[in-house]
């Protein structure tokens, strides 16, 4: 048998190109991969950031464990002055290998309060949050209601005489159930709540409510709050539950930036009741950035294994061949590698959007608002739903040790299967960007410039232009055929729409009878979407030759091999004829046996660390069979040859007479 860490020295011998000079690319400059790695300096060293017997622990000690490292990673924070919210994601990204239970502390709870908070709530409330002096959450979602916001049933009742806002959980299924972080570990928490003056109920605001005593951590009085229990995944998050009876906090507590109560009781509303759901916002754009990290990392995972792993003597007497050689595992791996490189590119621009359109909301153009809901919430649903199944797709090409925990794809694929859940289900967020993408059809004085193309109306008998599969190497085809089938569903649904509504349904019941066609064209939308961007920001790089070339190629993989799995789609109108599938097929072969030589590279450019990783199968030497064994050897049952249950139960019966 070749030795693995033979096979991985050959593949990186045979890379064509710098794989540094990409990391600086991906990383987006030399300054931020050195910046990266001071990060990881002050992680790396550290002995209690070692997550080697972690997936050992059960529930209650994962949770415990990444309490313990939160606090040393807050403390490294303050020793090194770093309060840079992009290093904080730089870490968690690449360095930290774990959902840490103040996850909503920094991705909810502190955005709520600086979005939503007046200047003086922002001062006295951030400086305590900066400094963790309290811990807080983002309690929304109810046991009765997680997508439609306006049921929720928590009220915030104000009280003029005392000036007090009274929040109440009048029903079970009021009681907030999900929030992260809620169960055991925050001590305050933004509360969404319906707001009541004089009786009259002015929709949902936001509150600041204590939920745990600053010196013993015990609830607050009028507070039950608890963990909801083991659910899939996200074992270190104390995901809880919280009802409230009838707790008094004082009117300053409400987030008053956008909507105001007076002392006496006078209610000014916000310029737009959807300013109140702007941290979900933020964090669908963050869900993006997320879904490529953790799909490059199963790809480096599953790559780096497929090279060490041999399989099936082909020949006899010869050696057997490394899987990656077998075209179905390229075919399983590769469009993953694709897929992550693009939703690289995609979070980049989905970043850059999110903070050019949040800047001119706050400057009070609030028409940005709708451009960047329709935006973020497809690409939400598209980045969770493709890196999901992508993650899943990685583990099975590892075989049998992709099963292992030891694998580290077993704990990736459950704790980013609730992405395509939380932040916005992913239906409703499809439907959300298909009202956006239908409204622009129907308003071209609305459309936003990156949308411009939904203006051109699809020509009848229009064709592919490729007349050879060497012309599906050109973007502007292959982005051609992904914007003439987001024309053609859009055009198409709003016509759905129009038929539902001629037969006399009323709108609501028309909108919910062309859900499919709206879910359709939302998903053809996102897949040009993040085809053109790869392609244009690709086109842009200052980079040598070779790395230019692989970036094309794994557009292109992306591409057809959205075209192949959607072909009904493209064959539908004849726009791609059977000849022209027949090429893309053959192309996608031709592609995969360009990238082969580069495959080692261009995962070992994302540069995670092995912790990171914590993958017995993905480490960068990889020492697979080593590192299985020696995992194994570790597991708890083995710590004594003889285990307990035989004294307890099997000696019993194997020494009992027949
Ligand atoms: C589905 C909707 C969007 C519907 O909202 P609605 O108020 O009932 O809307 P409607 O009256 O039907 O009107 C729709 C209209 O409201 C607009 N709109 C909706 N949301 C936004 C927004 N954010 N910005 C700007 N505009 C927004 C839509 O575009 C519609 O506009 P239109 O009527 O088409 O002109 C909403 O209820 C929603 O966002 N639901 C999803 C709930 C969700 O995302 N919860 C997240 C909880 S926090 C969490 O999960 C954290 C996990 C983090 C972790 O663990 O890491
Ligand atoms: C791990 C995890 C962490 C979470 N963290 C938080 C948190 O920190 N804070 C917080 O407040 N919440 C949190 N949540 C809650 C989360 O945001 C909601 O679960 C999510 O928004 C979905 O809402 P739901 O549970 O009500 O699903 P439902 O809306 O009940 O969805 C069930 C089904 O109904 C369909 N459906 C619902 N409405 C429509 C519609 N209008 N049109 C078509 N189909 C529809 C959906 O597509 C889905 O198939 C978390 C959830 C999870 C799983």
């Amino acid at each position: 048998m070749a030795s693995p860490s033979s096979d991985l020295d050959r593949e990186r011998r045979k890379c064509t190109f710098n794989v540094a000079e990409l990391t600086d690319i991906i990383n987006g400059g030399r300054e931020k991969t050195e910046r990266r790695q001071y990060l990881e300096s002050l992680v790396l060293n550290e002995p209690i950031f070692n997550y080697d017997d972690y997936y050992f622990l059960s529930r209650e000690e994962k949770y415990s464990d990444a309490v313990k490292k939160t606090v040393r990673l807050v403390q490294v924070l303050k020793q090194h002055n770093i309060e840079d919210p992009e290093d904080y994601q730089t870490l968690l990204k690449y360095v930290l290998n774990l959902n840490l239970p103040i996850a909503l502390h920094n991705s909810m709870f502190r955005p709520t309060i600086r979005d939503q908070g007046t200047d003086e709530q922002r001062k006295k409330w951030l400086p305590l949050a900066n400094d963790y002096k309290i811990i807080g959450t983002y309690a929304q979602t109810e046991l009765g209601h997680g997508t439609f916001i306006r049921g929720l049933e928590t009220t915030s009742t104000y009280d003029p005489k005392r000036e007090e806002f009274v929040l109440n959980t009048p029903t079970l299924t009021a009681t907030k159930w999900w929030p992260g972080c809620l169960g055991k570990t925050s001590t305050h928490a933004v509360v969404m709540a319906q707001l009541y003056i004089k009786n009259q109920c002015y929709g949902i605001h936001s509150f600041i409510i204590q939920l745990r005593s600053l010196k013993d951590h015990s609830p607050m009085p009028g507070v039950t709050v608890g963990d909801i229990g083991n659910k899939v995944g996200l074992e270190t998050n104390d995901n809880g539950f919280l009802a409230m009876d009838n707790v008094r906090i004082p009117r300053e507590n409400m987030l008053m930036r956008h909507a105001q109560v007076y002392p006496d009781g006078t209610y000014r509303k916000p310029a737009n009741s959807k300013l109140v759901y702007g941290t979900m916002v933020l964090l669908r754009a963050t869900v993006v950035s997320e879904s490529a990290t953790n799909l490059s990392k199963a790809a480096t995972i599953a790559i780096r294994y497929s090279c060490v792993r041999r399989q099936t003597e082909a020949k006899p007497g010869e050696l057997e061949p490394q899987i990656i050689d077998y075209v179905t595992q390229q075919h399983k791996l590769v469009p993953q590698l694709a897929t992550a490189y693009a939703f690289a590119w995609i979070a980049r621009y989905m970043m850059s959007t999110y903070h050019a359109l949040h800047a001119d909301i706050e400057s009070g153009h609030l028409g940005a608002l709708q451009e960047l809901h329709g935006i973020s919430s497809g690409l939400k649903a598209f980045t969770a739903e493709m890196s999901v199944s992508g993650i899943e797709v990685c583990r099975r090409a590892c075989g049998g040790h992709g099963f292992s925990a030891a694998s580290g794809l077993v704990s990736m694929y459950k704790d980013r299967l609730p992405s395509c859940t939380y932040e916005g289900e992913n239906t409703v967020l499809y439907l959300q960007t298909a009202r956006f993408l239908l409204k622009c059809f129907r308003q071209p004085s609305i459309t936003p410039s990156s949308m411009s193309y939904i203006q051109v109306k699809p020509l009848p008998g229009a064709r592919w232009g490729v007349k050879s599969p060497e012309d599906l190497m050109k973007p502007i085809l292959l982005v051609e055929a992904f914007e003439h089938r987001a024309q053609r569903t859009i055009k198409s649904a709003a016509q759905f729409l129009e038929s539902q509504i001629s037969q006399g349904l009323d709108t609501s019941e028309a909108m919910n009878r062309s859900g499919i066609e709206f879910v359709r064209c939302a998903k053809a939308h996102c897949y040009y979407f993040v085809t053109r961007n790869f392609f244009q920001s690709t086109a842009l790089l200052k980079c040598s030759k070779e790395i230019k070339e692989s970036l094309l190629t794994l557009g292109v993989v992306f591409a057809l091999n959205g075209i192949a799995d959607n072909s009904g789609e493209f064959l539908e109108d004849c726009f791609i004829t059977g000849t022209q599938m027949e090429f893309v097929r053959e192309r996608i072969l031709y592609c995969y046996k360009q990238l082969r030589p580069n495959l080692v590279g261009l995962v070992d450019a994302f540069a995670f660390a092995d912790q990171s990783l914590n993958s017995a199968l993905g480490a960068y030497d990889g020492d697979v069979y080593n590192r299985l064994y020696n995992w194994a050897k570790r597991a708890p049952l083995n710590k004594t040859d003889v285990h307990s249950s035989y004294h307890k139960y099997l000696k019993p019966i194997l020494k009992s007479k027949i």
